[in-house]
This record gives C-alpha cells, structure tokens and sequence, in this order.
C-alpha cells in the first residue's frame, strides 16, 4: 500500500532563497554518456555569452549514494520522466544536461549519476571534480544506506569543494509501510550537517522535481553572489567557453562536449 502524503516536504538549510523555485525548463536532452577509459576535459562550471550577450551558467551537480537507492531512477524522473521497475545497477559514469532558466538566464545543470556498488565505480576524484552541488541521497526503507550517509558527505568533502550545495535526499517515499528511517532522522541529520531536507518518490515523482531544482537555485544564488569574476575562476570560464559552444551546436554533441574521466 502506497502512501504519498507521508513523505517529508523540503526543509531549507537556511533562510528562503531569493529567488522562487518556478523555474522554467526548456529543453529535456538526453546526453547520457558512458566514457570510461577516455581522457577527456573535465567541466567545472561555467559562465559564458551567447549572441544576444546572454548569460549562460553550467552547473556540476553529483549524485552519491548507497547502491540501489534510486538515484539512477532519480534522476531519469527529473529528465527524462521515466521510471524503471528493474533498472540495472550502474556501471561507471552517466550523466544527464537539462536547461532551464532563472531571471532571464540560460542555466544547464549536468548531473552525474554513479554506481554505488564500489566495484563499479570510476575514477573518485574525476567524478567530484568540479562539481558544485550534490543530492546525497539514502532508501527510507533500509537503514544501512541512512547510516552511510556519513561516509558519502566524507567523500564528498575530500574531493569537493566546501560551497558545494547540498540536499539530502530520503527516497522511496512511497513505501510508507515498510519504513526504516523516519522523517525526524532524516532531519535531524540534514540540520545537523547543514543540508537541504526532502524526501522523494521517483516512483511516483513525490518531490523530484523540488529536490534538484533547489540545488540547481542554492548554487545560481552562490554564483550571483560571487559574481563569477574572481581571478581564480577565470581559467576555468576560459574552458568552458569551449565546451558552451560546443554543447550549443547540436544535441548530439552535447555528450561528447562534456564526459568524464581522467583520473588526477
Ligand atoms: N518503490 C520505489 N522503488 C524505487 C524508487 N526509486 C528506485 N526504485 C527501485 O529501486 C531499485 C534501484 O534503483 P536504481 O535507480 O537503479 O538505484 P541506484 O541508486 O541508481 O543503484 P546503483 O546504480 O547500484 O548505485 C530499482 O528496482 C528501482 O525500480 C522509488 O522511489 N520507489
């Protein structure tokens, strides 16, 4: 028996955002790309002109986690609005390039999604690297991935950098009847660690949408804030200009402007 009411709606970290959470998505691409073994540029982030003198962002936003947690199934809801019953366990890499605007802005979020079994992982370090928000993300209904929530945010912290947004994610709401952590420990971990709260059902798409797109807008606010025009930011924007335009010119090579991995 399902039970979508049960789920945690999001608690914020801080006080609300300046902006709202109706963001407008304009393109759904389906850049998935499994490249291990290739040495490719890794992207950070990014700020760039288009044409018109529009501003365009690219975000690194990872999804980390225990294995089997959902966060492939996550993430395929967010962009693509699918599901699968039997999804396979990921090997390696994918990742996904979905567009959206905020205040007249072009922002692209890539999300990278990850095996969460250790043997089918790629290289650690090339799939933090420049990422600039992260859904930790755990099963409601078995225990042991909440309790590696821990080991997920160390990671996290070794190989990225310490203003990376972060949302804690407690999946498979749906399954209210068979529960192993509730809504108050989920919380509590997120207070205490200074994370974005929310529960999800990719199933049922319970908060999916809410759960990236308010990491997408705590990074777009940091880098307002910033204004992206320090003197150490400006070797990576010089890259990733090459990788816009790229990304700009066709759908299908929007995959090859931006894999993964080279190890450091
Ligand atoms: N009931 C329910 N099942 C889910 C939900 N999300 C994922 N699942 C199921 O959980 C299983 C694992 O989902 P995946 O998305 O492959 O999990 P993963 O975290 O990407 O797993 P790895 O690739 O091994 O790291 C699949 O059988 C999914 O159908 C959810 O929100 N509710």
């Amino acid at each position: 028996m399902r039970s979508m009411s049960s789920c945690a709606s999001l608690l914020h970290r801080l006080p609300s955002p300046p902006l709202s959470l109706s963001l407008s998505l304009q393109t759904s691409p389906t850049s998935l790309s499994r490249n291990l073994g290739k040495k490719k540029k890794t992207v950070k982030r990014a700020m760039s002109s288009d044409d018109e003198g529009r501003e365009e962002y690219l975000f690194k936003i990872v999804v980390i986690g225990d294995s089997a947690v959902g966060k492939s199934n996550l993430l395929s809801r967010y962009a693509r609005n699918e599901f699968s019953a039997n999804s396979k366990a990921t090997i390696g890499v994918e990742f996904q390039t979905q567009s959206m605007e905020i205040e007249g802005k072009e922002v692209k979020a890539q999300i990278w999604d990850t095996a969460g079994q250790e043997r089918f992982r790629a290289v650690t370090s090339a799939y933090y690297r420049g990422a600039v928000g992260a859904l930790v993300v755990y099963d409601i209904t078995r225990r042991t991935t909440f309790e590696s929530v821990g080991r997920w945010l160390d990671e996290l912290k070794i190989h990225s950098d310490t203003t990376v947004a972060r949302m804690l994610v407690g999946n498979k709401c749906d399954l209210e009847n068979i529960r192993a952590v509730s809504v108050e420990e989920g919380k509590a971990l997120a207070e205490e660690e200074g994370l974005f709260f929310v529960e999800t059902s990719a199933l049922d798409s319970t908060n999916v949408k809410t759960a990236f797109e308010m990491v997408i807008l705590d990074i777009y606010n940091n880098v307002s804030r910033k204004q992206l025009n320090s003197d150490t930011y400006k070797d990576e924007l010089t890259v990733n200009r090459v990788s816009l335009v790229k990304d700009d010119n066709s759908a299908s090579k929007q995959s090859s402007g931006f894999s993964c991995c080279s190890s450091t």
